[in-house]
């Protein structure tokens, strides 16, 4: 293994990814054989229970639902997970939970802390301008909802669980990682003896339910019975089946009707009544659920800004409300990272201690001493814009190359960026299917915990872990994903 001299903090000492040092974490063995029957009936199973995702090659799979489907892309078999990582990252979501609402409080803290990269991101610059509005308006969100997820890999040099980031934005997946699960159970139910283990012991994924409940909860906190719940998406939208679950459990769950618009939409068709209250052709909106408006894509044109400062503006609750979503930048959670901060937003020591023990290396590029080190082993690192959605972070040469440049230019567009350790989690071997075929291929996995949070005034309603997601990818890849089309989704057995 290699050392780096990383100043400031525990050198990292990076496991190597290649070969089999999965230990604990290894895809359920199944016997050579039977890889091609459980491949097929893992295809008829995501055929016939909505394990699909739009075909992007299909011009309208993204605008149309039941058109140019595929299964989504899937691991064979459940990944053995150990149960003190599982446990850990349960205790953590209701204080990732709470911190965060704590932070979207503190709106000097976002504005300063945000402050330098506004200067050089326009993205984060207008979101911001829209936080600023709303500060100048002393607007309070009495009703906030919160549908989070906290994302970790276990460092293979330290056997830590470390977090990769804290979403707090169109936390997506939460559909289809209750399918993957239930796909695993079946293979297994239909080839217990062959297999070896029971189909209980497949962790079973309550994302869809429980953020069914914290929408519907929000709905009824709002008190009117004729509001509906408005899903901001893209306009295409080849996820649109991981949204579907969920909505079409709010309706069939708790009778509360969704409607799906664009940012364009919204701006076209939304109005402000003069008490606040944001309406849709008329019909008033009890919660927003963003399920875009997290990527400069989003607002292709200055109407979809007009609709995302037409939603803050109105009484509608906002999941997530402008404050709530700049809380899950990078350079947030860089900050958070820093002596002492913690300490200005949670009360408990131990919590303190708890949410500390999970922070990987996190710096901004006005430490001189990181920068060296990032250009001496860029591979140890990960360079981060203020971005989210998958596939845009920089690695390797390409880390060097830009640090080396932002450092000759002398510019102020360092502050776009924060500097990350690279986790290396273990790698094993695993079956992975896309697109009807499968491959073998030494993998690593990311675990995700979905949290959900709902508070009225002084009243928390829901504080809550919600359900789990398993990204699998294969080890050789820098980059991660679902929709950015690295990485399968997964499900876990505890050891
Ligand atoms: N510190 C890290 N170590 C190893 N891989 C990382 C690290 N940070 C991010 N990644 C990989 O990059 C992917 C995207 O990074 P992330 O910070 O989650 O950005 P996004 O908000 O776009 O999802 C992650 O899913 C993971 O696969
Ligand atoms: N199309 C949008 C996708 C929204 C989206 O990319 N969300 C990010 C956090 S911002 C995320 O949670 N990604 C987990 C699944 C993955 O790995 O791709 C949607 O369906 O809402
Ligand atoms: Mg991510």
């Amino acid at each position: 293994p290699v050392s780096c001299g990383v100043v400031g903090t525990a050198a990292p000492v990076v496991a190597t990814a290649e070969g089999d040092d999965g230990r604990w974490f290894r895809q359920l063995a199944v016997p050579q054989g039977l890889v091609d029957d459980l491949v097929e009936e893992a295809l008829v199973w995501c055929s016939q229970h909505g394990l699909v995702v739009g075909e992007k090659n299909h011009p309208r799979s993204g605008k149309a639902p039941g058109v140019g489907l595929l299964h989504a892309p899937f691991a064979l078999l459940p990944m053995s997970f150990p149960k003190v990582y599982w446990e850990q990252a349960l205790e953590l979501a209701p204080l990732f939970n709470e911190l965060v609402h704590r932070v979207s409080l503190d709106g000097d803290f976002l504005q300063q802390t945000l402050a330098r990269t506004k200067e050089v991101d326009p993205f984060t610059r207008r979101l911001l301008d829209i936080h600023s509005k709303m500060m100048e308006l002393n607007k309070k969100e009495d009703i906030q909802l919160g549908l989070t997820r906290s994302d970790y890999m276990v460092d293979g040099a330290t056997d830590k669980l470390l977090q990769v980031e804290l979403n707090t934005i169109s936390t997506s997946s939460n559909g289809l990682a209750c399918g993957v699960s239930e796909l695993h159970r079946n293979l297994i139910r239909h080839h217990e003896r062959e297999l070896g283990l029971d189909p209980a012991s497949v962790v079973g994924n309550t994302a869809i339910t429980q953020h069914a409940e914290a929408l519907a909860t929000a709905w009824a906190e709002y008190n009117n019975q004729s509001a509906v719940v408005l899903v901001v998406v893209q306009a295409e939208e080849r996820y649109m089946y991981d949204q579907y679950w969920i909505t079409v459990a709010l309706r069939e769950m708790y009778g509360v009707t969704t409607i799906r618009k664009t940012m364009a939409e919204i701006e076209a068709e939304g109005d402000l009544r003069p008490d606040g209250t944001l309406v849709i052709n008329g019909r008033p909106v009890a919660v927003v659920y963003f399920r875009a408006g997290y990527s400069p894509a989003d607002y292709p044109s200055e109407a979809e800004w007009r609709a995302r400062l037409l939603i803050e503006r109105s009484s509608a609750i906002k999941c997530p409300s402008i404050a709530h979503h700049l809380v899950g930048t990078k350079k947030i959670q860089q900050e958070l990272a820093k002596e002492k901060v913690l300490e200005r937003f949670l009360d408990n020591k131990s919590d303190i201690e708890n949410v500390r023990k999970c922070f990987a290396g996190l710096w901004s590029l006005e430490n001189d001493n990181i920068v060296n080190s990032a250009i001496e082993s860029p591979e140890l690192f990960v360079l981060k814009p203020q971005r989210e959605g998958g596939g845009n972070n920089i690695y390797g040469d390409n880390l060097r190359e830009t640090l080396i440049r932002l450092r000759k230019d002398g510019s102020n567009e360092i502050a776009a960026y924060i500097l990350m350790q690279r986790i290396f989690p273990p790698a094993s071997p695993s079956y992975l299917v896309r697109e009807g075929t499968f491959v073998r291929d030494n993998v690593v996995s990311e675990f995700g915990i979905f949290g959900a949070y709902l508070r009225n005034k002084d009243k928390v309603i829901i504080n809550d872990q919600c359900g789990y997601l398993l990204r699998t990818k294969a080890a050789s890849l820098n980059e991660g994903g679902v929709v950015a089309g690295y990485a399968f989704l997964n499900s876990i057995f505890l050891t």
